[in-house]
């Protein structure tokens, strides 16, 4: 049985032969990848190589080998990378700030760092918290919000230049049920024109804003398809044991490894 689709479409990632490594540790094993606009949710078990694969396409970690195209430009050109970043948006893991700006002088601050024209920044600002439903906090010191509002102000400075390409990692972490709904239906929006890669662990994200999944699993692409295509996988087990995007993330899992493929 073949688990690998056709991806849903092409365009402003193209990733081949991409290594990455930390000391002995391959993360990431001449992956070959592409992704063009739509949401597409980045699935896989710890330590599979999602972040490793973020940090690559945000320009904050070089391969150790392989190409990196985004928007037709290749990031291992200084001048390529430095246009890449004007153009998407990034919430790491664990994002820093400072815990005495307020929220617009973060989201402002992020602005500025990806040049920004001055004139249009003010309103960028307030456009993107309002997106992210913290404009009544606009004002509020970050050290006064809670974990929840954070990761919103996290989705805000990620947005603020309406970008071409925006990378999440597990931006759902800590959101709270309604705000994982919010959110999931500003992704769709974002995704009409953007392409947008989302890391997470939460099958529901997947099922209800992705357009496309991929899985990753020990440095290796497992499955690319839709996340129709790999509940499909999961419709012949057991119903009762969770639902069918678990199972099809499963049984995909399960069919990658018996070829012996990855780490
Ligand atoms: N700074 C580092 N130093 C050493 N090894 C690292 C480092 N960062 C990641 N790794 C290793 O690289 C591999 C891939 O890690 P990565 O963080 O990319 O996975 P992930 O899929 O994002 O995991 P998770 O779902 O747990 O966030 C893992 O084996 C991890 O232990």
């Amino acid at each position: 049985m073949s688990t690998t689709t056709t991806p849903v479409t092409a365009g402003t990632i193209r990733v081949s032969g991409l290594t990455v490594r930390h000391r002995r540790v391959t993360a990431l094993d001449a992956v070959d990848l592409d992704f063009g606009t739509g949401v597409h949710g980045l699935l896989g078990p710890n330590g599979a190589g999602k972040t490793s694969l973020i940090r690559v396409l945000a320009t904050v970690a070089r391969p150790a080998a392989g190409r990196v195209e985004l928007f037709g430009g290749d990031l291992g050109d200084a001048r390529e990378r430095r246009s890449a970043r004007r153009q998407l948006g990034y919430l790491p893991q664990d994002f820093g700030y400072y815990p005495g700006f307020t929220v617009r002088e973060f989201v402002a601050y992020v602005a500025w760092l990806k040049e920004m024209p001055a004139d249009a920044t003010g309103a960028a600002v307030e456009q993107a918290v309002e997106r992210v439903g913290l404009t009544d906090r606009i004002d509020a010191k970050l050290k006064s919000l809670s974990g929840g509002m954070l990761r919103r102000v996290g989705i805000a400075q990620a947005v603020v230049n309406n970008p071409r390409l925006l990378l999440l990692d597990e931006p759902t972490a800590g959101l709270d049920p309604e705000q994982r709904v919010e959110f999931r239906a500003l992704l769709r929006e974002l995704g009409e024109a953007s392409t947008v890669l989302v890391s997470t662990h939460l099958v529901e994200d997947v099922a209800a804003a992705c357009t496309g999944v991929t899985l990753i699993e020990r440095g290796t692409v497992a499955y690319r398809g839709t996340p129709a295509a790999l509940a499909a996988l999961g419709r012949d087990g057991d119903e009762t044991d969770g639902n069918a995007i678990e199972r099809g993330y499963t049984t995909a899992l399960r069919a990658h490894r018996g070829t012996g493929a990855g780490r």
